[in-house]
């Protein structure tokens, strides 16, 4: 399973969260990676943590004040990102040209999307994965993969007919080994999740809670 982990703008600490991450990989057959802010990346990187954007633009380099560049954030040493996410809604044609930009950079993608339909429609759009995160359960601890396993599993039903190699993953609410589990019986390969490491007490403790029955 995948477990990535999405930093958003918490107020913690992404170099030693960033330790954790590659210290608790070293002891798992899960893979885990970390999606920090921008300005965080190549910091995070230097850990030697998986690390991710949390978005790109469709854009290439040229005229584009205040836009963020593929190129730059391998550069930075993201060797992915996410795109649309619930908290950084984008268009379809620009979720498929951010796709575009992070292929052409050699990053991975993960497209997020609210429910299944976009699910599929994101999917049409050959990312490498594709996450569905029920907006009304990011935050709250109450993970999907429970309160919700309908709409997971028509997540996967939706991506697996418009595109069989695109990997669904799992959010919201996700924080512990049994969520992850849970995620997987669904059929997803992975989950993304945010507050259950970037706001707990000890991430490593968390992040061990995660993968321990992987
Ligand atoms: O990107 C992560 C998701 O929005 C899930 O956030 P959460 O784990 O805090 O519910």
């Amino acid at each position: 399973m995948f477990v990535l982990v999405n930093l958003k703008t918490y107020p913690c600490d992404p170099v030693a969260i960033a330790e954790a991450v590659s210290d608790v990989n070293e002891r798992t057959d899960a893979r885990l990676a970390v999606a920090p802010q921008a300005a965080h990346l190549e910091r995070v990187a230097e850990t030697g943590a998986e690390t991710w954007g949390q978005h790109v633009d469709p854009i290439e380099h040229g005229s584009n004040t205040g836009h963020t560049l593929a190129e730059s954030v391998a550069d930075a040493g993201a060797v992915g990102t996410l795109i649309n996410h619930s908290e950084r809604r984008e268009k379809l044609a620009d979720i498929d040209g951010a796709i575009r930009a992070a292929d052409r950079a050699d990053l991975e993608t993960v497209v997020c999307a609210n429910n299944p339909a976009q699910i599929g429609a994101a999917a049409a759009l050959e990312p490498d994965a594709v996450a569905v995160e029920p907006p009304e359960l990011i935050g709250t601890g109450t993970p999907v993969s429970q309160a919700d396993p309908d709409i997971v599993e028509d997540a996967v039903a939706a991506a697996e007919t418009v595109a069989d190699d695109v990997s669904v993953l799992c959010g919201a609410g996700i924080s512990t080994g049994d969520d992850v589990v849970a995620a997987g019986e669904l059929g997803t390969e992975g989950v993304l999740l945010a507050s259950g490491v970037a706001k707990a007490d000890d991430p490593t403790a968390a992040l061990e809670d995660l993968v321990a029955p992987l």
